[in-house]
């Protein structure tokens, strides 16, 4: 069975404890390789080689030989595209036909967006004048911040750790990413393609464990590490932040959400439950900009209950080789237990059960998977855990508004701010409704639309920072400003 090694200083490598872990695949609950976990020597080790690169031929390269190495990059990911397709639906699970439009091609274009972003972004300049009558004149640049420290989740592995590698390395950082523990492989196998591109050894580094107690959270330690870029619970952006605060490291949180969808009686029906549908369903309910809360208008409420739930009664269930399947598993057996824990509280507290609520019936082998069908209640009240709690499967309570304050009222109500999508063809009801919802992505009659210039992070408790387009320049860069007294 294959191994999967860390990649440090440009080289696979074991862990010296001999750990290994499980990698399994969601969808039948058989393990597909073995993962090194590593202990504190492997992360210093890997911290190392990425301080000791930021003084290497990576730190001497010039602006246009590092970018042109970021797009070979990307060429790499393209070239062996089906590769990294089908380590990612291994691990995940997720539908080939959607991996194969969103996880590689984002994986690939955050290389080239920043690549080029890095090249075309001015600083500032101010002259200023002086008691002599000579003046001054004053201007930034962008300096690398220098090594930085990636932690990044299972549910899009490849999208979201590039989203961060990207930048970072356009800037001229070094990195050190511990994937998800339930997603190993497409980072590792990035390093193979980092090779390839020429980038220089100890720019790119990962390696693999867990969190807490672990690969994770030993890389948070580490006093060498100057910013933290992370993606996954609010809670463990809790435990990253405070290690943080140790040697005052910046940090980027993209954290959890229990987002919002208001569908107001002006909408076009057609449009929000095709919205509704992929913001609640796609990637199996896991992606944190997803809709879990519908709000919708109660004159239009049992059309669009009755519609939604014809529509997620036809989505199809499948493993990612099913060409007809729009839904896969869960990551894993636990992720269900907790999945499984809300559809079984939603019960209890009452709710009405439109559809789902349970576990497929899957054929053969398939049966060992991380299954569940996808779910929409009603009736729940507003304190329902299961209505202010992150879930993160493929499921939405829905529930009825009346007035438009209402609406932004309900949006608001929880300590999550990441995302939300407003139904409606009142062009000025939409303006007005999207400036006063608290959440730092706001959807108009569409749902993950992404445009990567634009700002990208969550208010409240969904994050700290945002990145996206010269966000993430700001992030991943000092800015120094130069004052030359003429
Ligand atoms: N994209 C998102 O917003 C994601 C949200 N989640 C949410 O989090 C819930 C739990 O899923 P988990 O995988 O447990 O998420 P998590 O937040 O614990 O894991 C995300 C990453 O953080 C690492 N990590 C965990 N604890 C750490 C620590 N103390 N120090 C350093 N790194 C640490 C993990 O190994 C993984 O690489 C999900 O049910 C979902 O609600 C999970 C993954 C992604
Ligand atoms: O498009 C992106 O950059 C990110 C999308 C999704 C997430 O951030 C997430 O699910 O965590």
């Amino acid at each position: 069975m294959k191994d999967i090694k860390h990649y440090i200083n440009g080289q696979y490598v074991g862990s010296a404890s001999g750990k290994l872990f499980d990698n399994v695949n969601p969808a039948n609950g058989k393990v597909i390789s073995k993962v090194h976990e590593a202990g504190r020597e492997e992360v210093d080790a890997a911290v190392q080689a990425a301080r000791a690169a930021l003084r290497g031929p990576w730190g001497k390269m010039t602006l246009e030989q590092r970018t042109a190495i970021l797009h070979k990059v990307a060429d790499g990911i393209n070239a062996r595209f089906d590769e990294f397709l089908e380590a990612e639906c291994l691990d995940t699970g997720k539908p080939k036909s959607l991996a194969s439009h969103i996880d590689i091609p984002r994986g690939a274009a955050n290389f080239k967006v920043f690549a080029d972003m890095i090249k075309n972004v001015p600083t500032e300049a101010f002259e200023m004048p002086t008691p002599d009558g000579a003046g001054a004149l004053n201007y930034a640049v962008r300096r690398p911040k220098g090594v930085i420290g990636v932690i990044s989740p299972w549910n899009l592995p490849l999208l979201l750790m590039t989203w961060k590698v990207g930048p970072a390395l356009a800037c001229g950082n070094t990195v050190v990413v511990k994937p998800s523990e339930e997603t190993p492989t497409t980072t590792a196998l990035l390093g193979e393609v980092m090779k390839e591109a020429g980038v220089p050894d100890g720019v790119y580094n990962v390696v693999h464990g867990f969190g807490g107690d672990s690969a994770g959270a030993y890389l948070t330690e580490h006093p060498q590490v100057d910013g933290f870029t992370f993606t996954g619970e609010t809670g463990t952006g809790e435990v990253i932040m405070k290690a943080a605060a140790k040697g005052i490291r910046d940090i980027s949180l993209e954290l959890g959400g229990k987002n919002a969808g208001l569908v107001f009686a002006d909408c076009d029906m057609d449009k929000a439950i095709e919205g509704t549908m992929r913001s609640a369903f796609a990637n199996c309910g896991q992606v944190c900009l997803g809709t879990e809360r519908v709000y919708v208008e109660r004159s239009i409420f049992d059309e669009f209950v009755g519609r939604l739930k014809e529509a997620a009664e036809g989505l199809k269930i499948g493993p990612p080789d099913d060409a007809e399947a729009n839904m896969g598993p869960l990551v894993s057996l636990k992720h269900r237990e907790k999945v499984l824990s809300y559809y079984q509280k939603a019960v209890d507290d009452g709710a009405t059960v439109v559809t789902g609520g349970g576990v497929p019936d899957m054929p053969g082998e398939l049966a060992g998977g991380a299954w569940v069908q996808p779910t929409i209640w009603t009736g729940l009240a507003d304190d329902s855990a299961v209505v202010t709690d992150e879930i993160f499967g493929p499921c939405c309570h829905i529930r009825p508004f009346d007035t438009e304050e209402e609406a932004i009222e309900l949006a608001n109500s929880l300590p999550y701010g990441l995302a939300s999508a407003i139904w409606s063809e009142n062009i000025t009801r939409a303006h007005r409704v999207a400036g006063r919802v608290e959440a730092g992505i706001i959807w108009v009659n569409s749902w993950f639309l992404r445009d990567l210039r634009t700002p990208f992070g969550g208010s409240k408790q969904s994050g700290v920072g945002r990145e996206g387009g010269v966000h993430s320049l700001e992030f991943y860069t000092e800015m120094k400003n130069i004052c030359v007294k003429l």
